[in-house]
C-alpha cells in the first residue's frame, strides 16, 4: 500500500487495486487493471463519469463504466474472431507511478507491456496511460512499437458519461460527418436533429473536433481530442440493456458513451520505434449563470 497526501492506494473485496487521488482541483478513482478511470469530480462538481450500480468490481472482469481502454483493437478482432472483444488490456493489471503532484494538478502514469506471444497480436510494444486530474481529466494514450515490424492498432477510450435523462442527452459537435452504423452496416452523415430514441452504436469519421453533450441548462460535458479523428456513439437501448453484463434493465437511460477513437479508416499504424498518441481531455462545460 502507498501511503502519500494526495494519493490513497486500496484493494477491493473483488481483488482489484484501487487508487484515489484528491488534490485541491479534483478528485479520481482509478483502477491499476485496465487504467481504468471510474471517477472524476472536479472541486464542487460533479462526477463526469457514469458507472453502473450493479458494477462488482471483480478481478479479471471489465468494469461496466467510467473509461474502459480498448486496445489493441476496438470491437470485434479484424481476422480472429476467437479474440476478445476491445483488444487486451481490460483485465491485465497496469505497472502505475506518479509523475508529478501539484496542489491542482496530479499527472499519475500506468503502463503495460505486449510479449509478442499472442495470436491477435503477436508483436512488442508498450501501451501507456498519462492521466492529468486538476480542473479536467486528460487521458494521454501512447501506443509505443517495440517490435522490428510495422503493426496497426485500433482503440479508444471507451467512456461512460452521466445523463440526468437520455431524453434530454444532445450531442453537439458530430452534425454532417461521415459515420457508419454498426447496426445496419451503412454508411451515412451524422443527422442535424439527432436524439436518442433508439440503440445506438455508430462510428463517426473524420472528425476532431470538441464534442459538447448536453442534458438540460444546467448540466454540459466538453470533450476535446487529439490523435484521433473517429468517435463512436453508443446507447444499448432497450433490449441490448437485458444482455449487458453487471448492467441494470434502465441504465440506458443514466449514460451515453462517446468513445475517443482509432478505428475504421482512423486505425493507425505505428513503425519500429515509433509511437502514437491519442488523447481526451474532458471538462465540465456548464454555462455559468449571470
Ligand atoms: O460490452 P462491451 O464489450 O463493454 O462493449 C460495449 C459496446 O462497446 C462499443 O460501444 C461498441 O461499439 C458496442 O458495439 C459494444 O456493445
Amino acid at each position: 500500500m502507498t501511503d502519500h497526501p494526495t494519493l490513497t492506494e486500496a484493494s477491493n473485496p473483488g481483488g482489484l487495486t484501487r487508487l484515489t487521488v484528491r488534490n485541491q482541483a479534483a478528485t479520481a478513482v482509478l483502477y491499476t487493471q485496465g487504467a481504468h478511470i471510474t471517477s472524476f469530480v472536479p472541486q464542487g462538481g460533479r462526477d463526469l463519469l457514469w458507472v453502473s450500480e450493479d458494477e462488482d468490481y471483480q478481478a479479471g472482469k471489465a468494469i461496466r463504466g467510467g473509461a474502459p481502454v480498448c486496445w489493441p483493437w476496438f470491437g470485434a478482432h479484424p481476422t480472429d474472431p476467437d479474440a476478445p472483444a476491445h483488444g487486451l488490456v481490460r483485465n491485465r493489471e497496469w505497472q502505475w507511478e506518479i509523475l508529478s503532484d501539484q496542489p491542482n494538478q496530479t499527472q499519475l502514469r500506468l503502463a503495460l507491456d505486449t510479449s509478442g506471444d499472442h495470436p491477435a497480436f503477436p508483436y512488442r510494444a508498450r501501451v501507456e496511460m498519462i492521466v492529468g486530474i486538476g480542473a479536467t481529466l486528460t487521458q494521454r494514450l501512447v501506443t509505443h512499437n517495440l517490435d522490428n515490424r510495422a503493426f496497426t492498432v485500433s482503440q479508444a477510450l471507451h467512456t461512460y458519461l452521466p445523463v440526468h435523462t437520455l431524453a434530454s442527452a444532445e450531442v453537439t459537435g458530430l452534425a454532417g460527418s461521415p459515420c457508419l452504423d454498426k447496426l445496419t452496416g451503412e454508411r451515412t452523415h451524422w443527422p442535424e436533429d439527432f436524439r436518442f430514441d433508439r440503440e445506438i452504436d455508430r462510428i463517426i469519421l473524420d472528425n476532431n473536433r470538441p464534442i459538447r453533450l448536453t442534458d438540460g441548462p444546467d448540466r454540459a460535458i466538453l470533450l476535446e481530442r487529439t490523435g484521433s479523428h473517429s468517435l463512436i456513439v453508443w446507447n444499448p437501448w432497450v433490449e441490448k440493456s437485458r444482455r449487458l453484463s453487471n448492467f441494470r434493465n434502465d441504465d440506458y437511460t443514466r449514460m451515453v458513451c462517446l468513445e475517443t477513437a482509432n478505428v475504421d479508416r482512423d486505425a493507425r499504424t505505428v513503425e519500429p520505434g515509433d509511437h502514437h498518441e491519442l488523447s481526451l481531455t474532458l471538462r465540465d462545460d456548464t454555462p455559468i449563470r449571470p
